[in-house]
Order: C-alpha cells, then sequence, then structure tokens
C-alpha cells in the first residue's frame, strides 16, 4: 500500500538523487533474491530521493512481469521506508496497466512508464496510452520521453489538466528545444528529471531546464561520488562538476562506447570491479569483455572513487576485480 500521495511523492524525489538499482540473476538465469535484497539494502543506507526497481539500469526491458513485480516487492521490502521504491509500466496500454496494478499491489509508491512497445504513435494515441495507465493507478506516475514516446509540452499540459497522479517528466533524448517548451509550459505542475544514458554527463546544463534530479545509473557501483556529484550539480559548482566529469565521467564513457548497449553492461561491470558481482546480463545486452572490466576496474583506482567498504561486506578492490577478470577471461 503506497505511503505517499501523488504529490508528496514529486517532493521526495525532485531533491534527491535517484536510485536504478541492477537486477542480479543467477548462473541459470533466474532473478538471485538475496544478492537483490543485499544490493537494495545498501543502495537504500545513503540519503537518496527514490529507487526505481526494474528501470533501465534494472534490465527492466528484460523481466516478465512477474519478475519486474517481484523485485519491486524485494525492493519495498529490503528499504523498508528508508526511500521511496517504485516500479515500471511497459508495453502496450494493456500490459503497462497490468504492470502499473501489479507495481501498486507489490507496495510501489509511484510508477515509471516506460515507451509503449514497438508501434508509432503520434501525440493523441500517446496522450490516451498514458492517460489510461495514470487512470488505472492510485500511484504517481512519471512519463519517459523515449524512443517512441516523445511526449510534446502541449501533450504533456494535457495529460497534467486531466490527471492529478502524473507528477514527472524523466527525458532520455536531450532535444533542448523540446525540454524548454515542456518545462515553460508545465513549470513547477511537474517535476523533472533526466535520463539520458549516464545522466551524469548532461546535469548541469539540464538544471537550467527544471531537472533537478536524474537517474544515476552509476550509483550502483560508486554512491559516495555519484552523490558528492549531485551535491555539486545542484551548487551549481561547474569546477567541481568539471574535475569530477575529467577524472572519471568522461573516461568510463570512454569504456561504455565501445559496445553498443554497454550503458547497463558498464553498471555490473562496475559491481564485479567493488567485489559486489551482481552476475551477468540478460541478452540482447553483453557483458563487459575482460579488457574492459579491466580497464573499468583502473579507472576506478585512478580517479579513486571506489566506495568505503561497508560492515561485513566486501571492500571492493583490485585484486576482486582482478579475479573476477580471471574468471571472465576462462
Ligand atoms: O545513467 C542513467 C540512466 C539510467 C536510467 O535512466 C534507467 O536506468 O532507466
Amino acid at each position: 500500500m503506497a505511503t505517499y500521495a501523488p504529490q508528496e511523492l514529486a517532493v521526495a524525489l525532485k531533491d534527491g538523487l535517484l536510485s536504478f538499482p541492477v537486477t542480479p540473476f543467477t548462473a541459470d538465469g533466474a532473478v538471485d533474491e538475496q544478492r537483490y535484497r543485499d544490493h537494495i539494502d545498501w543502495q537504500s543506507s545513503f540519503p537518496i530521493g527514490g529507487l526505481f526497481a526494474a528501470g533501465g539500469t534494472g534490465e527492466g526491458f528484460s523481466l516478465t512481469p512477474q519478475e519486474s513485480a517481484q523485485v519491486v516487492r524485494l525492493a519495498v521490502e529490503t528499504a523498508g521506508g528508508r526511500t521511496p521504491v517504485l516500479g515500471s509500466a511497459g508495453g502496450n496500454t494493456a500490459q503497462a496497466i497490468e504492470n502499473a496494478r501489479a507495481a501498486q499491489d507489490a507496495g510501489a509508491e509511484g510508477l515509471l512508464l516506460l515507451p509503449p512497445y514497438l508501434t508509432e504513435a503520434d501525440q493523441d494515441g500517446l496522450l490516451e496510452h498514458a492517460s489510461a495507465v495514470c487512470a488505472a493507478t492510485d500511484l504517481g506516475v512519471i512519463v519517459y520521453n523515449r524512443g517512441n514516446a516523445i511526449y510534446s509540452a502541449t501533450t504533456v499540459a494535457r495529460l497534467a489538466e486531466r490527471h492529478p497522479n502524473f507528477i514527472g517528466f524523466k527525458d532520455a533524448i536531450g532535444d533542448i528545444e523540446h525540454l524548454t517548451r515542456v518545462y515553460a509550459t508545465n513549470g513547477d505542475r511537474l517535476f523533472y528529471l533526466g535520463g539520458l544514458p549516464t545522466a551524469e554527463t548532461y546535469a548541469l546544463p539540464l538544471l537550467q531546464l527544471g531537472m533537478s534530479t536524474y537517474s544515476s545509473a552509476m550509483y550502483n557501483f560508486v554512491p559516495e561520488f555519484a552523490l558528492e556529484f549531485y551535491r555539486d550539480v545542484r551548487a551549481q559548482n561547474h569546477a567541481a562538476v568539471t574535475e569530477k566529469l575529467r577524472r572519471f565521467v568522461l573516461p568510463y564513457l570512454d569504456i561504455r562506447d565501445r559496445t553498443k548497449g554497454y550503458g547497463v553492461s558498464i553498471v555490473k561491470g562496475g559491481m564485479k570491479a567493488i567485489g559486489r558481482d551482481m552476475g551477468s546480463v540478460r541478452a540482447p545486452l553483453q557483458d563487459l569483455t575482460a579488457q574492459d572490466l579491466a580497464d573499468l576496474s583502473a579507472l576506478l583506482d585512478a580517479a579513486g572513487v571506489r566506495p568505503a567498504p561497508a560492515d561485513g561486506a566486501p571492500a571492493g578492490t583490485t585484486a576482486d576485480a582482478d579475479a573476477a577478470v580471471d574468471t571472465l577471461a576462462g
């Protein structure tokens, strides 16, 4: 049962970094419940705005509806009220409604509405798709401007007029004029979050377009660095942000860009490199090669961003990464 009213959820999310946890799989490909609980417990131990289970970095696009509800339930139970947990609703309209209701039943506080499956959609169709999902749940709904779901400023305004539980706009396109129109038209009626791959890269400029937060994939494995980065962005400390971009984020992008789909795979690579192995990604994604993993681990050391060892948890070291690389290299 949700504890946040939609507008209360928007207030909680908009001024905190947003966690998009990976979903660990066992060697035979099932959701690894214990490792997920351990990860959510760690991710929830820091001061974040919220946690999105089954998001993009959580390979939500590769989870069955049952698995999506399963990870939401696990995240809600493990977070234990330390931070609001949201689920995702994807697929065609009927599937998205089913996913939304399952996430609500699993205890989610809100929903990220993923783009509809496969088909192209024009504005009136997108409005009816998103409207049907908003009408099917009491939870706060955030639309994801991505792929075939490009919501115009007017469509966003029409959806906001219809549904008080429509609370947020997440963007993964990065069209400055479009974002300016959406923000100028809708203002404080919504909150805005960056969702481009490795969102830190764009966080400081997008702050000027109302994007007070963003989905941080790297928060999975370098939480302290990610939180310090977010603090510097909100303080508009250009020098500190630029220094962190140069030291870690930009060299990280160089590894990420070696293979399509690495945007998620590199996060699981980061988990291996810090000694918190979360298993492999599901097809169609590919795991990092042994060399890419070794390069990522070396970057963590060179940039000085490895997380502090938690009590009783593995203190991620180069030795851990070397072991992971040896395993990968066979
Ligand atoms: O780095 C950020 C992108 C992650 C994201 O938006 C998602 O996991 O859905």
